[in-house]
């Protein structure tokens, strides 16, 4: 059975010192929230995906942001009973007031602190993704 593949990026930003997540809404389905991401592409690499989807996304592209390319997850869950995998880098954005633009996939977006993107993620892997990722961010 073909494995779905996304990848995208844990987008977070510095405001008074804390460290605030961006998280998008969909438009369809539950509207579930997540990080900015989606499906690769044929002779995309995660990392392109990535970026792409971002920039897509939330209007962000790749000179906006540092991308933490030390700090890689990966997610593994079924959809419509396919096994996906879904990758996540964190990535800075380097001017914290830079406006986020949505596109037809997503109905709100927020920053948000790691508890409140925990509330929101709703799944436990991601929240233990988002998890690991602040206790990196802190410590380095
Ligand atoms: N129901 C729908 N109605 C209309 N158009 C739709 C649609 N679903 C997808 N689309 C279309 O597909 C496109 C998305 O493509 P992309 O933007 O390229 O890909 P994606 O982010 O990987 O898609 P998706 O939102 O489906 O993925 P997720 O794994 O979060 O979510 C997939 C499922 O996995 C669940 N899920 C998310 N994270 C999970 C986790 N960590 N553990 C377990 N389940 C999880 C979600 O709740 C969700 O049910 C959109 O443009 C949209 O047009």
């Amino acid at each position: 059975m073909r494995n779905l593949r996304a990848s995208g990026l844990i987008i977070y930003r510095i405001v008074s010192s804390e460290i605030e997540y961006l998280l998008l809404q969909t438009s369809y389905g539950h509207h579930h929230w997540t990080p900015p991401k989606g499906h690769v592409d044929p002779g995309e690499s995660d990392m392109e995906t990535a970026l792409r989807e971002t920039e897509e996304e939330a209007g962000l592209k790749g000179n906006h942001l540092q991308i933490r390319e030390d700090f890689r997850k990966e997610l593994h869950y079924e959809v419509n009973q396919k096994p996906k995998t879904v990758i996540y880098w964190p990535a800075k954005l380097v001017d914290p007031n830079l406006a986020v633009k949505l596109s037809e996939e997503h109905k709100d977006f927020k920053w948000v602190t790691l508890e409140e993107a925990c509330q929101l993620v709703e799944y436990a892997d991601i929240q233990s993704v988002l998890r690991d990722c602040e206790a990196y961010l802190k410590s380095s």
